[in-house]
C-alpha cells in the first residue's frame, strides 16, 4: 500500500488557517533544552511533525524525559545524559546535528552521525566543526561519525562563518552559551528562528546579543535552567498556504502569521498581483484573477528564502509571461522541475535558474515529492491542474506540515489522503 495525496484542481480556496509553530524553530528550540542541568522546559505551540517526533526522540534516547500534551512539550534533562546521537535518528532529519553544541557545552564531549546529503544538496557542516574548533575543541570525523572533545569548559573566540549558515549559527550559539569568556560569532545567519533560540536560551539565563544582525556576541554562563517558552509562527507554512489563496485567486486569512518574517514573500507576491493585508494577528491573502510573472533569486534572510523557492515556482507557472527564479544558497534544489514537467509545466533549468515561460496549462498526473516544499508545491500546481494529480512519498510532506490535506480540504480544495495498492512494474507482470 502506498500512501497519495490525490487533488482534483479547479475552484479558489477560501476560509481561515492557524500557522503552527515553525519547524526550523522548534527543532533548534528542542535540542537547545538538553543543556539545561536545572529545571525542566515547558514548550508552547510545539508543531506535532514527523521531524518533532525525531528530534524528541533523539534527546531520549540520550535519557531526556520527554512529555508531550497537544501542542505543549516538556523537556527534563537534568539527569545524566548520554553524548550520543546515532545513525538511525540523523539520517531521518538532518537537523539532528543540532544536538553537537549543547552536548559539547555541557559535557565536553559529543558523537553524532555525519548527516550526508540530500536531495537538494551535498550539505556539509565544515562551520559547525571550524566553530568548534575555534572554542578549543578537537574535533575527528571517521566511520560515519563526528565526534567532538574538549578538557574543561570550551573557550570563548572570534569566529567568522564563510557563508551564514543557520545550523552553524545555532549550534555555536549553544556551544558558547557556556563557554568560558566571550565569543563573537561574524557573519552569522539572520533568520528569524535564530532569534527566537537565542530568546529560548537568554531566558534559561545565557547571555546572547546581536541575535538577528551579522554578528552575535555571547558572553558564556556556568549553566542553565529550563524555561517556558512559546515557538514562533512557521513562515514557511504561512508563505505555503499564501501561495495556496494566490494560485486558486481565493481569499485566505492566516491567523498567527508574522508580516515582519515573510517581507521578501510577500513583496513577490503583491509584485505578482496577490493582495495581502494584515488583519488581526495574522495576514489576509487575497488572490488575483490574473497572475503578473516576476524574477526571485533565493538568499539568506532577509532575502527570498529557499524553502519557498519550489512553491514560488509553482505559481509563477500560472503568471502570464517569463519568469526566472535562481536558486543560491543550495547547489540542487530543482528536483520538483522534472515533476512538475509531468504535469504539463512548460519550464527549464539554466545552471542556477529556473526559467518559466507561464502561463501553463497544468494537467493532472501522477507525481514524486522529491522533498519536503517540493512534495507541498506539487500539490498546489494539482489545485489548479485539469483533472486530477497524484502526489506520492508524502513522508516528506509530513516532516514539515501538520494536516496538510485536512487543512486544504477544509480551505474547500477537493483533496484527500488515501491508501492505495502499489501497481506492479510492467516488467513484473510479463510471464517471459
Ligand atoms: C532545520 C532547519 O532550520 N533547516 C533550515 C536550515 O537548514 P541548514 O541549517 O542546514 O542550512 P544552512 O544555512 O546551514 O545551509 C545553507 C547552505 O550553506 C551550506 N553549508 C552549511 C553549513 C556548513 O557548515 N557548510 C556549508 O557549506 C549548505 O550546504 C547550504 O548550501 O536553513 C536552510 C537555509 O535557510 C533552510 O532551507 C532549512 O529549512
Ligand atoms: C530544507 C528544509 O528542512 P531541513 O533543513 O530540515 O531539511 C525545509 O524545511 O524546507
Amino acid at each position: 500500500m502506498v500512501e497519495k495525496i490525490i487533488v482534483r484542481g479547479g475552484g479558489q480556496l477560501n476560509g481561515t488557517v492557524k500557522v503552527e509553530g515553525a519547524k526550523n524553530a522548534v527543532l533548534p528550540v528542542i535540542a537547545a533544552s538538553i543543556i539545561a542541568s536545572e529545571g525542566k522546559s515547558v514548550l508552547h505551540e510545539v508543531p506535532e511533525l514527523a521531524d518533532v517526533t525525531t528530534i524528541n526522540q533523539v534527546i531520549s534516547h540520550m535519557n531526556a524525559e520527554v512529555t508531550t500534551n497537544g501542542n505543549t512539550v516538556t523537556v527534563d534533562a537534568t539527569q545524566p545524559l548520554k553524548t550520543e546521537a546515532p545513525f538511525e535518528y540523523v539520517r531521518k532529519m538532518r537537523a539532528s546535528v543540532l544536538v553537537l553544541g549543547p552536548l559539547l557545552a555541557r559535557y565536553g564531549h559529543a558523537k553524532v552521525a555525519l548527516p550526508g546529503g540530500c536531495a537538494i544538496g551535498s550539505r556539509p557542516i565544515d562551520q559547525h566543526l571550524k566553530g568548534f574548533e575555534a572554542m578549543g575543541a578537537q574535533v575527528t570525523v571517521g566511520d560515519g561519525y563526528v565526534e567532538a572533545n574538549t578538557d574543561g569548559r570550551l573557550k570563548g573566540a572570534k569566529i567568522y562563518l564563510d557563508f551564514p549558515s543557520v545550523g552553524a549559527t545555532e549550534n555555536l550559539i549553544m556551544a558558547a552559551a557556556l563557554a568560558e569568556g566571550r565569543t563573537v560569532l561574524e557573519n552569522a545567519a539572520k533568520e528569524p528562528e535564530i532569534i527566537d533560540l537565542a530568546n529560548y536560551l537568554n531566558k534559561m539565563g545565557a547571555r546572547i546579543v546581536g541575535a538577528g544582525t551579522e554578528t552575535i556576541k555571547i558572553d558564556g554562563v556556568e549553566k542553565l535552567r529550563g524555561t517556558e517558552h512559546t515557538i514562533i509562527p512557521d513562515r514557511v507554512e504561512a508563505g505555503t498556504f499564501m501561495v495556496a489563496a494566490a494560485i486558486t485567486g481565493g481569499n485566505i486569512l492566516l491567523e498567527r502569521a508574522e508580516a515582519e518574517h515573510l517581507r521578501a514573500v510577500i513583496s513577490k507576491l503583491e509584485e505578482m498581483g496577490v493582495t495581502i493585508q494584515e488583519e488581526g494577528e495574522g495576514l489576509r491573502v487575497i488572490g488575483p484573477k490574473y497572475l503578473k510573472s516576476t524574477d526571485i533569486k533565493t538568499m539568506p534572510h532577509p532575502g527570498f528564502p529557499t524553502d519557498m523557492q519550489s512553491q514560488m515556482m509553482a505559481l509563477m507557472l500560472r503568471a502570464k509571461g517569463s519568469s526566472v527564479i535562481t536558486e543560491t544558497v543550495f547547489e540542487n534544489r530543482f528536483m520538483h522541475v522534472e515533476e512538475f514537467r509531468r504535469m504539463n509545466a512548460n519550464l527549464r533549468i539554466e545552471g542556477r535558474s529556473v526559467i518559466v515561460d507561464g502561463p501553463s496549462d497544468l494537467q493532472g498526473a501522477e507525481v514524486a515529492a522529491t522533498d519536503l516544499r517540493a512534495g507541498a508545491s506539487l500539490v498546489l500546481a494539482g489545485l489548479v491542474a485539469d483533472g486530477y494529480t497524484r502526489v506520492t512519498e508524502l513522508r516528506h510532506i509530513d516532516r514539515g506540515y501538520v494536516n496538510f490535506t485536512e487543512k486544504l480540504a477544509k480551505l474547500g480544495a477537493n483533496i484527500e489522503r488515501v491508501k492505495e495498492e502499489q501497481e506492479l512494474p510492467q516488467e513484473s507482470l510479463s510471464t517471459s
